[in-house]
């Protein structure tokens, strides 16, 4: 900030904790930190990564900015001997979807995950090395949710030892898979297994798509890309692909890891909605204290928006929200590495715990931060409209997080299946672990009553985590019951989902509460830094509470009055938030190139700069625009002879 007016110092200096401290809790470490904040200057000083054209690029000149913008990051990364973790960082400031994220995302795990050693061997030193590019090729264009439906088959040749992989009709044709369009050369292809005339369900196989030679498709494969996606700029960046096959491969893989990358991606996804959603929520903030409405007294200057309490009540929430998936995403990787060892040494016991887990998480933060991008753009009025703003972009890039890697709604219904199935066990020998344990004390949450008598009552960590228990526990039994009168359980679930879709999403909100509350258990230095942290969490709680009353009333886990003073409470939460506000969003760490906004500078100088933006429009390169004379000229001169008439 050397030699710049610092537009929002006055705030900073408002702060009542330690923002250097609290980067290094939001990062994860202090070597986390340093090493992102080294990768973050990196990419932000490099004009190659330059990103402030996408909204204005065509389609192709957009998709090759993105291929170059590849080939430099690689280049980058073995030029400067980058480890896994630093390449990593690297694309993430990049911030350019890209068919990389499918090869390192999707395809590398997916080998890593389901190949045997001997396929290992062959191929992870070609994709490591990117001497092949590989994608994730599951989705058909009439089975996506449905992966059992899938039709693509792959039918054994015992005279040539291999395998046939066959698209027999248009709706089994691979339509999605990113990266698949116009660049990968492999795909681990997803089809039913035939072998001896048998069908062994839906397995992945590596399929070599296109000549290492010249790019072009092998004979039989016939592939293209699936057209423009929602929003200018955006997703576009990403090929995504249809293809056709006909080819034969080698391949054999075992049985039970098949769902196992998406376990991976999900849990990536979670971790990744902290970023997305605290980059909103940090231009957002930044703007509402730069933006004045209202309120002057005698000539003097009006009211931050930030200080209206309607703002707070819709902004503070979201930051709370960014805080606490940044915290559930950390524990969730911790019981992501924990399946995975245990799956290496042949012990499945855990991996429904971490399906539903992955699932249910990845829906709750994807839905929550999509909803909250596009609440940021509102809290920014007109000018988050504004594609300078960096929210519409990020908004059309993240709402399809809520579709891929398992439809939103779909993944809910698979909690709600394990969230029954440990219902269903309750006084058997089976008892429930991990996030379900407080199933194990349903006796006494189906008729505890809450306590609170005061709203400072509401600040009890353990009074928030039984109200919240009290009402999962209650909505799940509940549904349980009523699936018990149907005969058929298919039928009666088909029938009951939307209730076993809110049974979900409570079990996966109080599984985000509890986190928090055991985060806030561990020793954080920094001067008030876990003071902030704890009205964070509270924040986070009681405004769900809030949104969600119907809940916490129809089942009796608090009583109108008590929801009446969490609410007090969370008003007087917003109050002793609002003074930290901006040093809560400076602790992310945010380069203005990552941001993207000219509504989130750091140095608050927002109206000369949307001016200055404005003026690279290309519409303003002529002062007359072009179509002048054919379209708008003709029109004025005919008006005027008619005026004359
Ligand atoms: C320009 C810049 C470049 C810079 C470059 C620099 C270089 C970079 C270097 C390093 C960079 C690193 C970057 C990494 C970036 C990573 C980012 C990753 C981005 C990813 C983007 C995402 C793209 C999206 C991809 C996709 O969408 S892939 C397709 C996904 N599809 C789905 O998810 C389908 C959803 N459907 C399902 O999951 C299921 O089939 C279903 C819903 C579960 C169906 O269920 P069904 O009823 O049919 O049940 P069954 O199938 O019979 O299930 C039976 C039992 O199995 C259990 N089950 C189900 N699923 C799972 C599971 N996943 N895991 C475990 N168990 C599972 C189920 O519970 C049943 O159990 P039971 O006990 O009840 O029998
Ligand atoms: C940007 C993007 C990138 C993608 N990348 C890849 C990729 O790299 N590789 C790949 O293989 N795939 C990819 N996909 C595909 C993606 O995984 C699927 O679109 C996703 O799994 C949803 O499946 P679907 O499209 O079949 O939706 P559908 O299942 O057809 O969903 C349509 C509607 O039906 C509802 N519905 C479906 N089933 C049920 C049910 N049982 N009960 C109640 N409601 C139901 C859904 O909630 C939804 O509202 C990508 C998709 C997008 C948007």
């Amino acid at each position: 900030m050397d030699g710049v007016v610092d537009h929002l110092a006055d705030e900073r200096n408002k702060a009542q904790f330690d923002v250097e401290e609290m980067k290094i809790v939001w990062a994860g470490s202090r070597h986390v930190f340093e090493l992102s904040d080294r990768i973050a200057r990196l990419v932000a000083s490099d004009p190659v990564f330059r990103k402030d054209n996408r909204a204005t690029l065509s389609r192709k000149d957009l998709f090759k900015n993105t291929l170059r913008k590849a080939a430099h990051a690689w280049k980058r990364i073995i030029e400067l001997r980058l480890s896994e973790e630093e390449a990593s960082k690297l694309r993430f400031y990049v911030d350019e979807a890209a068919f990389t994220d499918l090869h390192w995302g999707m395809f590398v795990p997916a080998i890593k995950g389901q190949a045997t050693e001997e396929q290992q061997q062959k191929w992870l030193p070609l994709a490591y090395k990117m001497q092949i590019i590989g994608c994730y090729a599951q989705t058909e264009l009439g089975h996506g949710s449905n992966v059992q439906g899938l039709e693509t088959t792959a039918t054994f040749d015992p005279q040539t030892d291999e395998f046939d992989i066959h698209s027999p009709t248009l709706t089994s044709s691979k339509w999605w898979p990113g990266g698949l369009g116009k660049v990968s050369t492999h795909a681990v292809v997803y089809a039913r297994l035939i072998t001896d005339g048998q069908e062994h369900g839906v397995h992945g196989f590596i399929v070599q798509l296109r000549s290492l030679d010249d790019h072009l498709p092998l004979p039989g494969i016939t592939i293209g890309d699936i057209g423009m996606k929602f929003g200018n700029g955006a997703y576009n960046t990403m090929d995504n692909g249809v293809t056709r096959n006909g080819k034969c491969v080698r391949s054999n893989v075992p049985r039970q890891l098949i769902y196992g990358t998406m376990v991976f991606v999900r849990q990536t996804i979670v971790s990744d909605a902290s970023c997305a959603l605290s980059r909103a929520v940090c231009i957002a903030t930044r703007y509402s204290a730069v933006r004045r409405q209202f309120g002057s007294q005698n000539g003097g200057v009006e009211t931050q928006v930030i200080d209206y309490k309607t703002q707070q009540n819709r902004l503070f929430p979201l930051l709370a929200a960014a805080y606490a998936f940044r915290f559930v995403g950390e524990w969730l990787k911790w019981l992501y590495t924990d399946v995975t060892q245990r799956l290496q040494a042949n012990d499945f016991s855990t991996l429904p715990e971490a399906h539903a887990c992955t699932a249910g998480l990845k829906s709750l933060t994807t839905t929550f931060t999509a909803d909250a991008i596009e609440e940021c753009r509102k809290l920014c009025g007109g000018h988050g409209y504004l594609c300078s703003s960096g929210l519409p972009e990020l908004f059309a890039v993240y709402v399809p997080a809520c579709t891929y890697e398992g439809d939103n709604v779909v993944l809910l219904l698979q909690v709600a299946r394990f969230l029954m199935k440990t219902v269903s066990q309750l006084g058997s020998e089976k008892k429930p672990v991990g996030t379900t344990a407080y199933m194990g004390r349903v006796e006494h949450l189906m008729q505890c009553r809450c306590s609170v008598q005061k709203a400072e009552d509401w600040l009890n960590p353990n009074t928030i985590l039984e109200a919240f228990e009290a009402r999962t526990a209650r909505m799940s039994v509940a549904v349980a019951q009523k699936l018990a009168q149907f005969a058929n359980p298919e039928e009666g679930f088909l029938e009951l989902s939307p209730n076993l879709v809110e049974a979900s999403v409570a079990h996966c909100q109080l599984i985000v509460v509890s986190k928090f509350i055991e985060k806030l258990q561990q020793d954080i230095p920094g001067k008030g830094v876990k003071e902030l942290l704890g009205m964070l969490c509270n924040i986070y709680a009681l405004n769900i509470l809030h949104k969600h009353l119907g809940d916490f009333l129809s089942t009796g886990s608090i009583t109108p009055k008590q929801g009446s003073l969490a609410n007090d409470q969370l008003r007087s939460l917003y109050s002793q938030v609002r003074p930290n506000a901006i040093a809560l969003v400076d602790a992310f760490n945010y380069t203005d190139h990552y941001l993207g906004s000219v509504l989130g500078r750091y140095d608050g100088n927002v109206y000369p700069k949307l001016y200055e933006e404005a003026w690279k429009d290309p519409l303003n390169d002529s002062v007359v625009p072009d179509g002048y004379h054919e379209y708008i000229r003709p029109l004025l001169k005919n008006q005027l002879r008619n005026a004359r008439l």
